[in-house]
């Protein structure tokens, strides 16, 4: 029997869409590395922005980027899970591994203790993936003065009652937290003024407009 023909509306996109499409279609689904393939560490006050603006890097372009998973001592929040959204560990494990010199940077917020191990930084790259570190201050101030050659991206609040509203909003901190988050937000937006710090800062009030800079900056081309 010889073969039905597809009207002209189901034929196959395939056949129909011009190479140029396609290659942009390509582009897109396959892992775009950036030029710079350096760790990007991004900070700013909590409930800014920061975890929403990379998750839409990751969504965007799949197979490319690894976020960095932190070790701390706090107990995971609703719906959290271990070596996923943190390495969960005693105190006593966190302090082994200081002592071992096993951490870029470790710092103390909200009586729990913080830390990036080497050995997680150096699992990702070698598995080809650019690295993002999500750190508060002293963290970036540490690896500032490691050997680590990092990006350094700074995520503000519009204003200090957007930032209220986010981690209010957010539903996930107690009211405690929250003024000890807004305290510590102070510190970091000071931070963020000292020159040279930062190679990038962007002001989270309209996502896609701030997502867009991530990206441009994240996708820069070597010598710009
Ligand atoms: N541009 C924006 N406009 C309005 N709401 C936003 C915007 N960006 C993020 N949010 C919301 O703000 C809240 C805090 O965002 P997110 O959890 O990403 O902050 P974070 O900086 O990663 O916080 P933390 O450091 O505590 O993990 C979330 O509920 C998120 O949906």
């Amino acid at each position: 029997m010889p073969p039905r023909l597809l009207p002209h509306a189901l034929t196959p996109r395939l056949f129909t869409t011009p190479i140029r499409q396609l290659n942009r279609l390509h582009a897109r689904t396959m892992a775009s590395l950036p030029a710079d393939r350096r760790p990007i560490v991004i900070s700013g006050p909590s409930g800014v922005g920061k975890g929403t603006l990379y998750k839409m890097l990751f969504e965007r372009h799949p197979d490319t980027f690894a976020l960095s998973v932190s070790h701390t001592t706090r107990g995971p929040r609703a719906g959290e899970v271990d070596a996923v959204d943190y390495h969960f560990v005693p105190t006593e494990s966190f302090e082994d591994l200081i002592a071992k010199d096993g951490f870029v940077e470790h710092a103390k917020f909200g009586g729990n203790r913080y830390g990036t191990s080497k050995m997680t930084i150096e699992e990702q790259s070698s598995k080809g993936k650019v690295v993002v570190l999500d750190i508060e201050m002293e963290g970036v101030k540490q690896i500032k003065q490691s050997t680590i050659s990092a990006r350094y991206v700074f995520v503000a609040p519009p204003s200090t009652d957007a930032l209220e509203s986010r981690l209010r909003g957010r539903g996930t901190e107690k009211e405690e937290s929250i003024q000890k988050r807004l305290a510590q937000a102070i510190n970091e937006l000071e931070y963020s003024k000292t020159p040279g710090v930062h190679d990038i800062i962007i002001v989270n009030d309209d996502l896609e407009t701030a997502y867009k800079t991530l990206d441009d900056f994240v996708y820069k081309p070597l010598d710009s």
